[in-house]
């Protein structure tokens, strides 16, 4: 069993009835989370869709919002911002921007299965501004500079 946090969660009006996020298996890195409202997402359409929860994340860790592989695989459903960042000090509805990169319309249903939440530590950093870099052998090469 691994280190956990503890996220507080305030179930909305309209996740009335619908299951708090959970994690399917024991070994599952991420809690699946359901749709609270039914629409059909046409091809090459997105949507924020309503989870009806709201979340208290501890400062120092955000929580990812990850696509479900076998949506992504069968459906062409993703997430379209994803991993979608949930910070420390939000308190509105989560909500998942699902965009249907198939051709064919998909019908998302209250109570369905939809992305899943994986907390992660935030690493925060301070800038400092300077004249110039240190050299590296890789200097300003990038983008496929050192073949295929
Ligand atoms: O998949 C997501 C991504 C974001 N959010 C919420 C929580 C997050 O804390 C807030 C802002 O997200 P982000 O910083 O990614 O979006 P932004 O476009 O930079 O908005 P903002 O100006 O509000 O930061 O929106 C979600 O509910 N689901
Ligand atoms: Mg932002």
């Amino acid at each position: 069993m691994t280190a956990e946090i503890t996220i507080a969660i305030k179930r909305l009006p309209n996740g009335e009835g619908l299951p708090l996020p959970a994690y399917a298996t024991a070994g599952a890195a991420g809690m699946d989370i359901v749709a609270a409202e039914a629409l059909t997402l046409e091809p090459g359409a997105r949507h924020a869709v309503a989870t009806g929860f709201a979340i208290a994340i501890p400062e120092g860790y955000e929580v990812q919002v990850r696509p479900r592989s076998g949506l992504a695989l069968k459906n062409g459903i993703t997430c379209l911002n994803t991993p979608g960042t949930i910070d420390s000090d939000y308190r509105g509805e989560v909500k998942v921007i699902l965009a249907n990169l198939s051709v064919e319309g998909f019908a998302i249903e209250r109570g369905m299965r939809i992305a899943q939440l994986v907390p992660a530590p935030v690493q925060r950093a301070r800038l400092d501004e300077v004249d110039a870099l240190d050299d590296t052998d890789r200097g300003a090469g990038g983008f496929g500079s050192t073949g295929r």
